[in-house]
């Protein structure tokens, strides 16, 4: 896919959340994005192609030449721009087993499935293979930032931030840190190691003097390191001030571990909560990522939002390998900014529409559950969480999740199934599961796409202004 060097304005209905509940639907709309910087640097309401031309591109001082600008102008009802999705928790080295679970739960599915596949990846041919693979997978989902887990392995993991850069995907990448619980095979020598090896991933990124890519530390979870590797982890996110991701209570059984390796005496914590033992290794800080957050205790979820970490939320994920039902509307309800996350491969698909779809049909389960209705959330809120929501979880609100002028083009044009009178579908456009009658109001529209939209109808891909997915 080729860089493009030109000013660009696109032209059709975009459609983006201006707040959890709400989606804004700007029609006739135009925006221009700068070819330099990749940020959105106009949106003209009212405007055409004709107007684009005659009007926009001598406002915006730009040369009209072909060379210099170039238009995509879409006015079909059943096609719009969307911001492109946050996947706030993904394992790209875990990619192959996707659908590969059974009926496994945490943590014997992490040693039968999951670490012989992440040590194999310590074969860099291997790994170019699946890390390609992801990565181009993710893009065709819309996926426009995503928050890796790589290996243990350096090369392996630097290979993977050298792609997302290669591809232009916009990403966080994180060297997995365990130097206890996994198999001898697949293990850090000692903290020490842990965290050479780690400053080499963040040093080999930083090299790259370029902010799309960019390191975070990555402590695979607390029962996974002794707490002398989570003190030393944190000490390098207060020096470093990178961003950290990390998994939590995401297990019952998994959380019974953790209270028998971190008793307070080890940690010098006030409690034996999860939450704790990474408050007191000086890790739950505001630029923490918690993927699923599943069995949190009130007191733990008040942490959280005291020390303002973030939570990914994973419902494939927790749904896949039996883990449970987060409480999202809880959650948001303190004040904790939220995102998706596809967790592959706990998680059993690399689409974000498909976590948001999931995350709905979860939060119906914690309702019927007993926690009311108000546990139940909307399409709207979905698409916000797999967008600004996400933005906020990585450290990039503000920069990309939305159209506002200022922010970066990161977006996606989707395309729904037309229908025709005669029942078929209009000649050269797949909608895939998507039929659109022409009747519905554009909210029903984004409700057919969430319930049942899919990568054909990802038409088209950008991140930062650059096109890095077109659907053939
Ligand atoms: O869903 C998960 N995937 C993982 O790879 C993992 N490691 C620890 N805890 C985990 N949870």
């Amino acid at each position: 896919m080729s860089t493009s060097r030109k000013n660009q304005i696109f032209i059709g209905t975009f459609i983006h959340s201006t707040t959890l509940t709400t989606l804004e639907y700007l029609h006739n709309t135009a925006i221009a994005v700068s070819a330099s910087t990749g940020k959105i640097i106009a949106i003209e309401p009212e405007c055409d192609l004709h107007k684009a031309k005659t009007i926009l591109v001598p406002k915006l001082g730009w040369d009209s030449g072909p060379t210099s600008v170039e238009i995509l102008s879409t006015q079909k009802d059943y096609q719009f721009f969307f911001p492109g999705f946050i996947d706030t928790h993904l394992h790209a080295s875990q990619y192959p087993n996707v659908g590969i679970f059974g009926n496994s739960t945490l943590l014997d599915w992490l040693n039968t499935y999951t670490f012989p596949l992440e040590a194999s990846l310590s074969d860099i041919s291997k790994a170019k293979r699946v890390y390609s693979r992801v990565i181009k997978k993710t893009l065709s989902h819309g996926t426009t930032t995503a928050a890796y887990y790589a290996t243990i392995d350096v090369t392996a993991t630097n290979l993977l931030a050298e792609l997302c850069l290669e591809r232009g995907q916009r990403a966080l990448i994180g060297r997995v840190c365990m130097d206890q619980l996994g198999p001898e095979y697949y293990l850090d020598e000692s903290p020490e190691e842990s965290l050479s090896k780690t400053k080499e991933c963040v040093d080999f990124i930083r090299e790259k003097k370029q902010d799309l890519v960019r390191p975070v530390i990555t402590p695979r979870f607390a029962p996974a390191c002794s707490f002398d590797l989570l003190k030393k982890l944190g000490d390098l996110a207060k020096e470093t001030d990178l961003p950290i991701q990390t998994h939590i209570s995401e297990n019952k059984n998994e959380i019974l571990l953790v209270k028998e390796l971190f008793p307070m005496e080890k940690t010098g914590a006030k409690d034996d909560s999860y939450a704790s033992v990474y408050d007191a290794a000086g890790l739950l800080t505001e630029k923490m990522i918690l993927a699923h957050g599943v069995h949190l205790t009130e007191f733990e979820a008040d942490l959280i939002a005291e020390r303002k970490s973030k939570v990914s939320h994973c419902p494939c994920s927790n749904s896949a390998i039996t883990s449970g039902a987060a409480k999202v509307r809880w959650l948001l309800g303190k004040g904790i900014v939220v995102g998706l996350g596809t967790d592959m491969s706990g998680g059993y698909s690399p689409s974000v529409l498909e976590a948001a779809r999931h995350a709905v049909l979860v939060s119906r389960h914690v309702a019927m559950g007993g926690d009311d209705e108000v546990a139940k959330l909307s399409v709207e809120e979905v698409l916000y969480l797999g967008t600004k929501g996400g933005a906020g979880v990585v450290g990039l609100e503000g920069t990309v999740g939305g159209f506002e002028v200022g922010m970066e083009w990161d977006a996606q044009l989707i395309g729904l199934g037309r229908v025709e009178d005669g029942g078929e579908e209009e000649e050269g456009e797949d909608g895939g599961n998507v039929d659109v009658f022409g009747w519905e109001s554009w909210q029903e529209k984004i409700a057919k796409w969430v319930y049942n939209g899919d990568d054909r109808n990802t038409k088209k891909v950008w991140v930062r202004g650059r096109l890095v997915h077109e659907r053939k």
